[in-house]
């Protein structure tokens, strides 16, 4: 009988992936240690969830941060799966300064499609993992209570229609949830308020940026992670030796002004949650799977972030 006395190169093999898969874990512990018990927004837009692949592992993700002690929530888009319902019945809608001019047989659309679509799908997709997803709408349990945006395009006012501005935010539903170890999952439909604080009937397109924006806001989320189809925050954009990996809320304003389309709601939503006290704020490339979960766990990070201006150096 021969005795063993040194690894067969197919046993080191085994062992580096075993000691780099170690590792991995073990990098992930301060971070899981770190956001235990709080509670983290994800923002999924609707560009980064073009594929079947992509959408199951965001859900794993999800899944994850749920079974290592972190509350997720989700606050999804869905403006390339509203431009193709708006076009297979035939409604034209267009995008200024970022929002999509709402009229309301868009807004029926908006909402079909937000809550009866895109929300549903990714529902599904969780509860696969087991019964975690609950969906809820702004509307639900007066969640969001929004006026009407008047938004500046080239200097001049423009109208929106039935776009939203959230005035408020009940996070009372969520918190509910949350407590009963649930993952809710929002889409950005909103009530309508008017000047004296009384709803019209009304309900509103709300860009689910500002909506993933304020819903952490008001939950003193730990963090904002925003999902979408670009690396992160291009300086000059869209130069891709330009992107930034991380900016304070103070370089953020003054850039602000200059940014273009989609970029507009998605960093004043960064800027608005940053502002109000949530800690971090990241875009990140939704195209690569896990890119959330990596954000989450890493030491290193990807994408940008905003961070306050006293932690800025
Ligand atoms: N400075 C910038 N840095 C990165 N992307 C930018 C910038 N300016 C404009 N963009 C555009 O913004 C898009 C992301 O916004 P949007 O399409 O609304 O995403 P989402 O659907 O994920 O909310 C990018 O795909 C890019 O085309
Ligand atoms: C007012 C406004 O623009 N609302 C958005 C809501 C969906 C959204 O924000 O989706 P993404 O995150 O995928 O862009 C829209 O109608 O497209």
């Amino acid at each position: 009988m021969t005795e063993k006395t040194s690894l067969t190169p197919r046993d080191v093999g085994t062992l580096a992936t075993a000691a780099d898969k170690a590792a991995v874990l073990i990098e992930a512990l301060p971070w899981i240690q770190k956001f235990a018990g709080e509670t983290i927004v994800i923002k999924y837009g609707g560009n980064a969830m073009i594929n079947d692949d992509l959408r199951r592992a965001f859900a794993e993700d999800v899944v994850f941060l749920r079974h290592v002690g972190v509350n997720p929530v989700v606050v999804h888009g869905g403006g390339p799966q509203i431009n193709a319902m708006l076009e297979a019945v035939g409604v034209e809608s267009e995008f200024r300064g970022g929002y999509r001019v709402t009229t309301p047989e868009a807004l029926e659309v908006v909402r079909m499609v937000l809550t009866g679509q895109v929300g549903r799908q990714l529902i599904g997709l969780i509860n696969s993992h087991g019964p975690y997803a609950v969906g809820l709408s702004g509307e639900d349990a007066a969640l969001l209570r929004a006026t009407r945006k008047k938004a500046v395009v080239d200097g001049e006012e423009v109208d929106l229609g039935l776009v939203g501005e959230v005035t408020g935010v009940n996070p009372a539903a969520v918190q509910d949830l949350l407590a009963a170890g649930r993952i809710p999952v929002i889409s950005t439909i909103a009530p309508e308020f008017d000047a004296a604080g009384q709803p019209t009937g009304e309900v509103l397109n709300v860009n689910a940026d500002t909506a993933a924006g304020a819903v952490a806001a008001a939950l003193g989320a730990a963090k904002l992670v925003m999902l979408t189809d670009v690396e992160g925050l291009y300086a000059n954009w869209p130069d891709k030796s330009s992107l930034i990996s991380s900016l304070s809320a103070a370089d953020l304003r003054t850039m602000l002004p200059s940014l273009e389309a989609g970029m507009i709601p998605k960093m004043s939503a960064a800027l608005a949650a940053v502002e109000a006290g949530v800690a971090r704020a990241h875009i990140v490339d939704g195209r690569q799977s896990h890119s959330m979960l990596l954000e989450i766990v890493t030491t290193e990070g990807v994408g940008t972030q905003v961070v306050p201006d006293e932690e800025a150096s």
